[in-house]
């Protein structure tokens, strides 16, 4: 039966003949079993070698998990999973929610789980026999093993997941790296590495209008604008394609974009129809208003700009648009090279100098990178090539961004397990669920690294030793006669997924508010977790932070460390937090933090995890439960940005806090009071609309009312300011 897996998805997916990294896939036994390393370039297919790894391994019974660095990535293969797998009778389901939340239920009713590394690792965490249900596990993107956040997670992910299991099938899928074999030799894997690519690329470097390509051959470019990579988008617009310009900032990305759209407007060339529909959704979206109006208006002209301060929402809908032809060009940061698969034809690299701030100068970028964003140039089926465009900037020549970059091989890949950080984090849940008790086993586990393949194993010994004792010192495991075992307060916090360093931070911070917890004093602390976001303190903006702090939040100001950036770092994180609680518009918050609606959402998200997971940690640690409670409102305060008085009017799906506070000044102030409240009365309260209306009545299972109300109309916004 075992050909049979990659034939009926081929039919499936309506594929004729298979590429050929994925005939090499198929020649190399991933459907009997066999561990791949997967490394070829973007758009080679192997998303199609993942499913044949999934569906051949949950056809046997067993239960197949894919794991990706980006909750965008897995969305997006979730999606493609489904579509196709469900056509094999296999269920899929998606875990990418909160960490301290356990999914177990999701892993038992589905076949093929898709989960995010660290989601993945904190299910093993609360539910190790999991790896002994477990036939394959597809790591998407290994090369994130070098990247010092995610990094350590995955290597320690994929210790457990060796150490433990006989016979777990892993298939990775690794961009072009120059030590695959080490990376294939780390996880027990033979290596597919093919460099073929479904569409040609061509590589040049741009300098004084004209393409240098690396055949030899070259182009002219009209100079129509002063900007090097503008006249690149004009070139190829003309040309009929699309271009995707990478820039090292977002300040870059938006001054670029709004050059663009100062051009004539026959020089970029559009669905113009199709943009002023997706203008007119970036205007419905949530966020800072001036924000939206400013994409919307460049969306008119046939660009945007794409960084990660944008909302997810937006950012989908910019891609979209890209994808729908409405936009000639995208001005992005590297976030968009390294989330969903979106090609153009041509990719120009505006800069290959990023600021780096721990050197305080700028850095080249890694050759890896380039080769990232090249990637995605030519999009498969529909160019016949794409191309890759380095534009050069003053003192560099084209024959050493050539020699640099394009005919450079891609750094190695290197273990960032180095610091005590990621293997405290994984000796800690290794001991808590029992996967080892005592120092040989741990150690046995993290010889399954890649750090102790790079670095032996007296450094690996050492690195372990001093994690231990950490752990033992911060009351989280014990160690009686060489046996390893978490204590009460270890397990908890291995439960919740929280750095363990998070223990000594709490009973510091908890001792310097002496017994008193404000809410500000919470989110203060919660901002001091060594796994918050931060949002980012520009060196002239202290002053103004300690300006806001003595108005607004003056018993914080003898505990915040001045000396100490990220101690400042975490005060305007609270600040901004306590915004957001108190219901401060998100335009303002924007405004007056200088930040995009993508960073409030990403702290939100973040502070949100480490508040329930504080609750849990808490009285383990010795605080009065009261702190418990008040950390789980907090919780939920911060999950919906709303005053205690909004929560239960924030439980309707569709509501959200403006029109929760909308419907609380008009009198409803309990879901009781509104499950009777008539439609018209409803409609009758300003910014309140026929769909919100709809919403409500639904949830108090009002369903023909709620049904006679739909299809009157939204509460869009008008595109009439834009006409053209
Ligand atoms: N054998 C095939 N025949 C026709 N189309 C294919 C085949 N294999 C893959 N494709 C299509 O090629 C495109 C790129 O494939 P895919 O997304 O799998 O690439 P990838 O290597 O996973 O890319 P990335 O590195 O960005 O994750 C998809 O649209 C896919 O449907």
């Amino acid at each position: 039966m075992s050909a049979k897996v990659a034939e009926r998805l081929m039919q499936i997916l309506g594929y004729k003949e298979l590429y050929p990294p994925q005939r090499a896939a198929i020649e190399a036994g991933v459907e009997d079993g066999r561990s791949l390393l997967v490394s070829s370039p973007t758009a080679s297919g192997k998303t199609f070698i993942a499913m044949v790894a999934l569906a051949s391994a949950a056809l046997k019974g067993a239960k197949s998990f894919y794991t990706a660095p980006l909750r965008s990535i897995a969305t997006e293969k979730y999606r493609e999973f489904r579509e196709a797998l469900t056509k094999l009778n296999l269920k899929v389901g998606i875990s990418i929610g909160d960490l301290n939340v356990n999914d177990e239920i999701i892993v038992n009713r589905n076949d093929v789980i898709i989960t995010t590394y660290e989601k993945l690792d904190s299910i093993i965490r609360n539910s190790p026999s999991i790896i002994d249900k477990m036939g394959s596990l597809v790591v998407d993107e290994i090369h994130y093993v070098d990247d010092e956040k995610r990094g350590p997670i995955i290597e320690t992910l994929l210790s457990k997941v060796l150490y433990r299991s006989r016979g777990v099938q892993v298939v990775a899928l690794s961009a072009t790296v120059s030590n695959v074999d080490e990376i294939a030799n780390w996880i027990g894997a033979k290596l597919v590495k093919c460099n073929w690519r479904p569409v040609p690329l061509s590589e040049g470097v741009y300098k004084d209008g004209v393409i240098h390509f690396s055949d030899g051959s070259k182009r002219k470019v009209e100079e129509v604008s002063a900007n090097p990579s503008i006249n690149l988008v004009v070139d190829e617009s003309r040309q009929g394609g699309q271009t995707l310009v990478f820039v090292q900032s977002r300040r870059r990305a938006v001054q670029l974009a709004k050059m663009a759209a100062r051009l004539p407007r026959n020089l970029l060339k559009f669905n113009q129809g199709k943009a002023r529909e997706y203008a007119a959704k970036i205007l419905a979206t949530e966020g800072p208003r001036l924000l939206r109006e400013e994409i919307a208006e460049l969306i008119m002209s046939g660009v945007s700009y794409h960084h990660a301060g944008l909302s997810n929402e937006q950012r989908t809908l910019i891609e979209d648009a890209f994808r729908d032809g409405a936009l000639a060009a995208i001005f992005a940061t590297p976030t968009l090279a390294a989330g969903v698969n979106l090609p153009a034809r041509r990719v120009v690299i505006a800069e290959v100098e990023r600021y780096d701030e721990s050197y305080g100068v700028p850095r080249d970028i890694k050759v890896f990178e380039y080769k990232q964003f090249a990637g995605r140039a030519g999009r498969p089926g529909l160019d016949p090539y794409g191309e890759a465009i380095i534009v050069a900037s003053r003192p560099r020549s084209v024959r050493e961004l050539m020699e640099e970059y394009i005919k450079a091989k891609p750094e190695r890949l290197e273990s960032r397990l180095y610091g005590v950080r990621g293997v405290r984090h994984s000796a800690l849940g290794a001991v808590a669920s029992g996967i080892a008790n005592d120092f040989g086993s741990l150690l046995e586990l993290h010889r399954k690294t890649l750090y102790y393949v790079q670095r032996g194993e007296e450094k690996l010994s050492q690195i372990l030793r001093i994690s231990l004792d950490d752990l033992v010192a911060w009351g989280l495991v014990e160690e009686t006669n060489g046996k390893l075992k978490a204590t009460h307060l270890g397990y908890v916090v291995s439960r919740t997924y929280l750095d363990p360093a998070s223990v000594p931070k709490l009973v510091k911070l908890a001792k310097r508010f002496n017994g008193k917890f404000t809410t500000e004093g919470l989110i203060y602390i919660i901002s001091s977790m060594p796994d918050m976001n931060l949002l980012p303190v520009r060196s002239s903006e202290s002053e103004k932070i300690m300006d806001m702090a003595v108005d607004r939040v003056p018993t914080l100001i003898d505990i915040v460390d001045w000396d100490d950036p990220d101690s400042v770092a975490a005060l305007k994180t609270t600040l901004a937090l306590l915004d957001w609680i108190e219901e401060v518009p998100d335009d303002k918050i924007a405004e007056t933090y200088d930040v995009g609606p993508g960073d409030v959402a990403s702290i939100i998200d973040t502070a949100k995890w480490i508040a329930s997971s504080l609750a849990e940690v808490a009285p383990a640690a010795g605080l009065p439960e009261e702190v418990s409670e008040k950390l789980r409102l907090l919780s939920k305060r911060i999950e919906e940005g709303v005053k205690p008085e909004l929560l239960q009017l924030v439980e309707i799906p569709g509501v959200g806090r403006v029109r929760a506070r909308r419907l609380y000044n008009a009198g409803f102030k309990t879901l009781e009071s509104l499950a009777t409240a008539s439609p018209q009365e409803l409609l009758r309260i300003p910014g309140i609309g026929p769909a919100t209306v709809a919403s409500i009545l639904e949830f108090f299972g009002r369903k023909e009312e709620a049904a006679s109300i739909k299809g009157r109309g939204h509460e869009g916004v008008g595109l009439d300011r834009f006409a053209a």
